[in-house]
């Protein structure tokens, strides 16, 4: 299996090329826990799987249409995009990812025009639409952000938090914090990704704003637990801020693998900017 490493701010995922077959038939997690595997596999967050669609909507695999997966119209900067979590459980959607993507359509050559700079990445969540800067990041387009529970109560290890709570296509509770350099990631970051008010767990965000425009941000992830970013988490994060009144329009929110630039403005939808990287190509 031919499969390329990429990393968004140190969040880092095996992205399959296109054809490869992933058996989806019994077993099918175990095996991404493998390729997952920091010891024994690849060692990742995540696994992407790339998929080109045809003018009609449907998938490409080796040459062969799969039939229409999509309503939407395609034309030819249309992609399939699935993400699995380390521990093998599929989520909706991947901000860090998204990037990842369109650096490789752009590397591979894989739109039909080579000047397209801007892809429709279809996901499980609906349709997200990266674009490539001239400098080198790559801007999303991540859709509107939704609240699924409001702001809620939340307990881990006795210390009572409160949460608001965003779906970015999936869930996350962002917990602001006084002093980020105190939270106590792994303990109550595993313990409330389980929480009985989330029956498809969640992804858990302990935010602080450091300085006018700038949260900082520690993220404990749904099926991977922690990473060095997450692009949907820092969407979160930003909305979550504005929702409270604690930061304007956009931030920078600063991760431990770097920073995402987040805007997001009344009504519309947010905007994610940030690198990503290849880091190498292998088989195995
Ligand atoms: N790291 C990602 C999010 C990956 C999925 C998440 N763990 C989930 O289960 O929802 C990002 O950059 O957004």
């Amino acid at each position: 299996m031919n499969f390329s490493k990429w990393t968004g701010l140190g969040n880092d995922f095996v992205l399959l090329e296109p054809g490869e077959s992933l058996d989806f038939s019994s077993g099918f997690e175990q095996r991404i826990i493998k390729l997952c595997d920091r010891r024994f596999g690849i060692g990742a967050d995540g696994v992407v799987v790339v998929t080109p669609m045809d003018g009609d909507g449907c998938l490409v695999l080796n040459g062969i249409s799969e039939g229409p997966v999509s309503k939407a119209v395609a034309n030819g900067v249309d992609f399939e995009m699935r993400i699995f979590n380390a521990d093998g459980s599929e989520a909706a959607m991947c901000g860090n990812a998204t990037r990842c993507v369109a650096k490789y359509i752009q590397t591979r050559g894989l739109a039909k025009d080579a000047n397209t700079k801007v892809f429709n990445l279809h996901t499980k969540s609906g349709l997200v639409r990266p674009a490539l800067l001239d400098d080198g990041r790559v801007c999303v387009d991540m859709g509107l952000p939704r609240t699924f529970l409001g702001s809620i109560k939340l307990t881990a290890d006795c210390y009572d938090f409160t949460a608001e709570t965003v779906s970015m296509g999936n869930p996350h509770a962002v917990i602001f914090v006084d002093d980020i350099e105190k939270i106590q990631l792994e303990n109550w970051g595993s313990v409330l990704e389980v929480d009985r008010q989330f029956p498809d767990r969640c992804n858990i965000e302990f935010a602080q704003v450091v300085a006018p425009g700038k949260i900082r941000m520690r993220v404990w992830e749904r099926g991977c637990g922690v990473t060095m970013a997450c692009g949907t988490g820092s969407c979160a994060t930003l909305v979550a801020a504005q929702r409270t009144g604690r930061v304007g329009v956009e931030a920078d929110v600063i991760l431990d693998g770097g920073t995402l630039h987040i805007k997001h403005e009344e009504d519309g939808p947010v905007l994610m900017t940030g690198p990503a990287q290849e880091v190498f190509k292998g088989t195995i």
